[in-house]
């Protein structure tokens, strides 16, 4: 690409017409995501179900190229660049609106030069320092998502006295430092962070009070799609978790959920299937009393 990619025109903060939560559509473009790990890692494929993705009615793309799974092991900047240039440059030129999933700054300029029009940062800015300057020159919108380091490790740090009332602190904390650095509160948008050093009654705990999150003031998108807490749902201890291809109604339950508190979006693997929930609460939320 030249370089001087298209960002799409689009508006801040972006809104459905309908009302409903954005729908982020997940373009992992790696071989080791935990949820669709592979599918999608050469350009092409990862091009052409981004463009279904769309076509299915997601308002965002998220193109990652590191896998964040627990124990996964990072990609070079070069080996993240090589996946995921290529795909958002391709995205953008078809007119969607793309976020890039990365921690790295040098990432988040080239996928900003290649027209990605957010950033979606899982660290929240914390893994790379030269990030918050980045998002804020470009005046980018950016996604914070509650976190506690990288996957290798995280969930040794899933310890906390109160779930919600340390995420909100810890984001709000990101927010303070990431404002001090020039980025305009306007343009932050937070995420609990599911799965992020978190144990499943951590993630249950979080959507349950997700309306504090909501009260931090900020857009909040929600991120359980096909995770694992969602897999274990109905399965006795010792017994592996169902596979994320059989997550999407348990995702969709979380969604609806999540809409209903109040968040501003969510990342999905399954567009149809959040979509169809979604639109089923509003059909019950709009209905009328008259006969
Ligand atoms: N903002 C945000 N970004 C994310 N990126 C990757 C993953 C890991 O899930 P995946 O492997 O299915 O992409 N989860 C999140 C999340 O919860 N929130």
């Amino acid at each position: 690409g030249t370089g001087t990619g298209t960002t799409t025109a689009f508006s801040w903060p972006l809104r459905r017409a309908d009302g409903l939560p954005v729908v982020m559509g997940v373009v992992n473009v790696t071989p080791d995501s935990f949820s669709d790990g592979g599918e999608w890692f050469e350009p092409s494929a990862a091009i052409a179900h981004g463009l279904e993705l769309r076509e299915q009615g997601a308002d965002v793309l998220d193109v990652g190229g590191e896998s964040t799974r627990p124990g996964a092991q990072r990609p070079s900047v070069e080996e993240e660049l090589r996946r995921v240039l290529p795909v958002i440059e391709a995205l953008t030129a078809e007119g969607a609106v793309v976020s890039v999933d990365t921690m790295r700054a040098e990432v988040a300029v080239r996928a900003l030069a290649a027209g990605a029009a957010i950033v979606n940062d899982v660290s929240g800015g914390q893994a790379d320092d030269a990030m918050a300057g980045v998002v804020a020159q470009a005046g980018a919108p950016f996604v914070v998502m509650h976190w506690r380091g990288h996957s290798a490790d995280m969930q040794s740090r899933a310890a906390y006295a109160d779930v919600v009332a340390d995420v909100c602190a810890e984001l709000s904390a990101r927010v303070r430092d990431l404002v001090a650095a020039g980025v305009a509160p306007d343009r932050l948008v937070l995420d609990p962070g599911f799965g992020f050093a978190k144990l499943a009654h951590h993630n249950w705990t979080l959507l349950r009070h997700l309306d504090q999150v909501v009260d931090l003031g900020h857009p909040v998108l929600v991120g359980t799609s096909r995770k694992t807490f969602l897999g274990r749902i109905g399965v006795p201890d010792g017994v592996p978790p169902r596979p994320p291809a059989e997550r999407d109604a348990a995702t969709a339950a979380t969604s609806v959920h999540a809409a209903r508190l109040g968040a501003w979006g969510v990342r999905v693997h399954s567009v149809p299937t959040t979509l169809d929930a979604l639109r089923a609460t509003a059909a019950i939320d709009h209905a009328t009393d008259s006969a």
